[in-house]
């Protein structure tokens, strides 16, 4: 098996292609579909408080129904004085198997439900990545791994004292981690099987760390990993229904129990304009610095705008929302000049600050692939493999924390592995290490006015000034190696794959480790949240510190985007910086803040 697989047909989502699209204006003939089903879907498409003389019009409107964007549309319909359109541009995921079943994620990379992104060349890493971002309601949520962590103390403190947001300290925002909906548990016994117990084994005793029962109550409850300084190895705790292997992603548990199938049916306050892509966000005609609605195309190529009266929330991931932004003419204004667009608002950090984890692998054939799993990656280690004294920029926060984390895959994950040349197993084990503070910053751009053509996204991989990112993955490459010569686990191993015990010095690792190198899909930061006017305190480009900030696109106060009135964001774009662990967990929490700050209307 390798990372991707083309998708089925899909039939099996075919019951709300129809219905989901359905406008206000088109409400007639939907209602008329013989189904029970699909005219309990019509219901609610004629929320409280918007207005039915066909002018969509809402109170929030929310481009992108994703992770985020779910728990926004679930906090915000609680007041049902209150009316949320949810403009998604791929389809429902209720009754769709592959999606809910976790353990078939592979299935869908690469399918019609990703959008699939590649990167510009990569001159330092490997340019032959493509970003899988999810197209289909729970965003990201519904087609990744599940793998939940609560973030580090240290990553929020670093947040509010390094990156001019101090609304987003531990303390501020780690209790929205008790207000999850998500089903978050340890991998359970059933779906442990004998070669990642023995592995988990040998890389605690190889290094002398702490086995970990529960990632996030080590995280939230024991000091994280300052006790056992930045190491620990254990089973991931995964959102699911460890019953059914059903994922408990931000659509099955912000979303399903207030649409239509729900039990108590649905809230009527929310609108879900599924299979609709948002193609820019208008100005007002009175006001140009207000946004008043967004311009979104259907499926059938159908055009029309959509109103906020107070805000529209930008909800579209990383990748999406500084690009909606910036063909609406909000970005640098030479950039928007260099493909013909119109600038209506001069905001260069637009794109800027790309992060992303980069991981690199290392694989062993094995004689037989396990069973037991829940999605065939379940358990990592994390280890500290620099001293903190090449901690970058913030050595003091994250001097007992750890710098190279990594997953293991029972399996034969091989996409570029392949591509480079070397011969696959039947049956196998890899380790990935990768990097969980990446230095390297990237960009989004535009190649052209298109809204159809995709974005340049150049995550100048292994740019960074100190070359800190590819030492860790050398790091993590000798690392993996001691663990693989630890008994018992080193007897379910027949050979070293790649990259081969050929390749021994600090070079030909970096060199190996860059060549193959993917990621753990972690784009983010590409629409920074701040202090407007803040000094830079830290960053990639020592030349840059100490001179304000330009490339803050958001308030951390509110997330209103600065400059402007009645558009905020809230995702992955909006960190600062990536925190050290898999952020799925972190992006929701955001979430749940920024609800109850636009409920509070900050
Ligand atoms: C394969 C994979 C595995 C991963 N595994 C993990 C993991 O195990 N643990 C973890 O913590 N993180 C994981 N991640 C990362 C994590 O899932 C993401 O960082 C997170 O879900 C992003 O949330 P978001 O709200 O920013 O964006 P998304 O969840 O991507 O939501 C964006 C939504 O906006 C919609 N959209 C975009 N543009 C438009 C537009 N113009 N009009 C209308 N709709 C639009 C999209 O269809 C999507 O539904 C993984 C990611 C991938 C891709």
């Amino acid at each position: 098996m390798t990372g991707r697989r083309a998708g089925n047909a899909d039939h099996d989502n075919e019951h709300v292609h129809g219905a989901s699209t359905t406008t206000p204006a088109g409400h007639a003939s939907r209602a008329s579909i013989a189904t029970s089903r699909l005219a309990s879907l019509a219901q609610h498409i004629l929320p409280l408080g918007s207005k039915v003389s066909g002018k969509h019009e809402f109170d929030y409107v929310i481009v992108g129904g994703g992770t985020a964007g779910s728990v926004l549309a679930n906090r915000l319909t609680e007041d049902y004085n209150v009316s949320v359109a949810v403009i998604e541009g791929g389809p429902s995921d209720v009754g769709l198997d592959r999606v809910l079943n976790l353990s078939r994620w592979l299935e869908l990379l690469g399918s019609e439900l990703d959008y699939d992104y590649t990167t510009t060349a990569q001159p330092r890493g490997n340019s032959d990545i493509r970003h899988s971002r999810a197209k289909v309601l729970g965003g990201c949520s519904s087609h990744n791994t599940l793998i939940s962590f609560r973030p580090l103390k240290e990553d929020l403190d670093w947040w509010a004292q390094c990156h001019g947001c101090p609304s987003w300290s531990a303390d501020k925002l780690q209790p929205y981690g008790d207000r999850l909906k998500l089903n978050t548990v340890p991998v359970q016994a059933q779906h442990r099987n004998q070669v990642v117990r023995d592995w988990v084994n040998a890389a605690a005793e190889t290094f002398d760390a702490p086995l970990i029962s529960d990632f996030n109550a080590q995280i939230v409850h024991r000091d994280g990993f300052t006790p056992s300084k930045g190491k620990g190895a254990g089973f991931f705790s995964i959102s699911y229904d460890p019953y059914n292997g059903d994922r408990s992603s931000a659509s099955t548990s912000y979303l399903h129990p207030i649409m239509p199938q729900a039990p108590r049916g649905a809230r009527k306050n929310l609108h879900l304009f599924l299979e609709t892509w948002a193609e820019k966000v208008v100005f007002d005609g009175a006001n140009s610095k207000r946004i008043r609605s967004v311009q979104v195309v259907q499926k059938g190529g159908q055009r029309f705008e959509i109103s906020a009266r107070r805000d529209v929330i930008l909800c579209a991931g990383a990748i999406d929302t500084p690009r909606l932004l910036l063909l609406s003419g909000i970005g640098s204004a030479a950039d928007l000049a260099s493909v013909g667009i119109e600038c209506k608002h001069d905001l260069p950090g637009v794109g800027r600050n790309l992060s992303d984890h980069p991981e690199t692998i290392i694989m062993w054939e094995t004689r037989e692939t396990p069973k037991e799993t829940v999605m065939l990656s379940d358990a990592g280690v994390f280890l500290r493999v620099l001293p903190p004294s090449e901690e970058p920029g913030n050595g003091e926060l994250h001097k007992d924390q750890p710098d190279m984390m990594m997953h293991c895959y029972q399996v034969v994950f091989g996409e570029h592995l392949k591509s480079k040349g070397y011969k696959l197993p039947e049956h196998a084990f890899c380790m990935t290490p990768n990097i969980p503070r990446s230095q390297a910053r990237g960009t989004i751009k535009l190649a052209s006015a298109n809204p159809a053509d995709k974005p340049l996204i150049d995550f100048k991989y292994f740019e960074d000034e100190r070359r800190y990112d590819e030492r860790i993955l050398v790091e993590g490459l000798k690392a993996a190696r001691k663990i693989a010569q630890h008994a018992p686990f080193r007897q379910h191993l027949v050979r070293e794959v790649a990259p081969g015990p050929a390749v021994q010095t600090d070079e030909e690792l970096s060199a190996y480790a860059r060549s193959v190198h993917h990621t753990v899909y972690h784009p983010s930061s590409s629409c920074k949240m701040g202090t407007p006017g803040q000094i830079r305190r830290e960053g990639t480009v020592s030349a840059l510190q100490g001179k304000v900030d330009d490339e803050v696109v958001c308030d951390e106060k509110n997330l209103k985007v600065v400059g402007l009135q009645g558009l905020r964001i809230c995702d992955a774009s909006v960190m600062p910086v990536l925190p050290t662990i898999n952020p799925m967990l972190t992006i929701l929490m955001v979430a749940e803040r920024a609800a109850d700050l636009i409920k509070w209307d900050v």
